[in-house]
């Protein structure tokens, strides 16, 4: 399709950090391998032992150049800067249970009474079935754009590569054995009733008596709610996940790149072979601490009707074994998960973990849910 782009003013992001933090170590994957048979059988080994060992990779060569890709962050600035507060308001989303349209800030509790300062607008990725504030209508077919390249170009080759039907796919090809390799982008299509939405988010800087009182945590630690998050890569720092040693690390920007990782749903579709990394955000490094931190995200979640079980006709998973994560016949569908979690985010009172020092748990459809500061 040929978008036509309307002007705009530019977003300008600062240069990543010259501070010295540990950053986690996260493999790099080509997409642009997918063409190619034997780049195929590289990614899935790759996308499948970033999914166990670490739950978090980046991904380059993606399909959008630095210019379409900063083209989208000058639309989500535009989305907090060129938008009254009074509009804000009126697109604010009413129903706790679903994002869409405008978060505000100062919604979720954070810690000693501090609430959070990060705005977001949620857009789901069929653009037109939702009204947009004034400014952002011109660049509607952009957006559409962006999320349809999300969903079929970056995320359906993820899950292409990370069914676990198909992990020994190579071996099992030479045995003559033809397995299903969509098994996971049929619980994700692009038409079904679903929530898998662009959303851009704005994070504002915060008094020092706040940043005491929080510990410094900005978005407590969380595992994502759906299946796929694809994060475009900034250089403002903040964004932390919790590694298999239970060490904070930082991400490094990559530019041009994105960051992937698996939130609940595909943890449950895995019966736990594939676990959904935390993470969370903190005050940035002191050199880009008086900045606001704008992001840019597509999250993905299965189809509303897609029931959490995981996936047993897998061999892998009859082989090694699932984790129980649901009582047998009580597995919530997306939607039911989707909205349970996002209704309680943030509001709940949540109970110290008995067991984990800095953790708070929630029970949420007779699983714990664990948050972190
Ligand atoms: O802002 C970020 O870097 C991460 C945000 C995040 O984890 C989320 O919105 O779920
Ligand atoms: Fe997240």
């Amino acid at each position: 399709m040929l978008v036509v782009e309307k002007p705009l003013p530019r977003y300008v992001p600062p240069p990543p950090s010259k501070e010295n933090l540990e950053y986690a170590d996260l493999a790099i994957i080509d997409l642009s391998k997918a063409t190619a048979p034997e780049g195929r059988v590289e990614l899935s080994r790759q996308v499948c032992e970033a999914l166990t060992e670490v739950g978090f990779f980046y991904i380059i060569n993606h399909g959008y150049t630095s210019a379409q890709t900063s083209r989208i962050f000058d639309i989500a600035n535009a989305t907090f800067d060129l938008v009254s507060d009074e509009e804000k308001q009126e697109y604010t989303q009413k129903d706790v249970g679903v994002y869409t349209g405008y978060k505000p800030r100062n919604d979720w509790h954070i810690a000693s009474g501090v609430r959070d300062a990060i705005e977001h607008y949620n857009i789901n990725r069929h653009v037109v079935t939702q009204s947009h504030p004034q400014a952002l209508r011109p660049f509607v077919p952009e957006i559409a754009a962006f999320a349809s390249h999300n969903h079929l170009n970056v995320l359906h080759p993820i899950l292409r590569h990370a069914n676990p039907l198909t992990l020994y796919f190579p071996l099992l090809m030479a045995l003559g054995l033809e397995l299903p390799e969509d098994t996971l982008t049929k619980l994700h299509e692009f038409q079904a009733p679903g929530e898998s939405s662009v959303r851009f988010m704005k994070y504002h800087p915060r008094e020092a008596t706040e940043e005491e009182l929080t510990n410094s945590v900005w978005l407590k630690g969380h595992a994502d709610i759906g299946s796929i998050t694809i994060l475009y890569s900034q250089p403002i720092g903040g964004l932390q996940i919790l590694s298999r040693d239970n060490q904070w690390r930082w991400i490094k920007h990559i530019d041009n790149a994105l960051v992937v990782n698996a939130g609940d749903a595909i943890e449950f579709l895995s019966g736990g072979y594939y676990k959904a990394t935390r993470h969370r955000v903190i005050q940035p490094p002191a050199d880009q601490r008086s900045i606001p931190r704008l992001g840019v995200f597509y999250f993905s979640m299965a189809n509303d009707d897609a029931k959490l079980n995981p996936l047993l006709e897998s061999p892998v998973l009859q082989r090694i074994g699932t984790t129980k994560y649901f009582e047998e016949g009580e597995a919530p569908t997306m939607e039911q998960w989707r909205r349970n979690r996002t209704a309680l985010y943030g509001k709940s009172q949540l109970k110290p973990s008995e067991k984990e020092v800095g953790v708070e748990e929630e029970v949420i459809h007779g699983t714990v849910v664990k948050h972190y500061n």
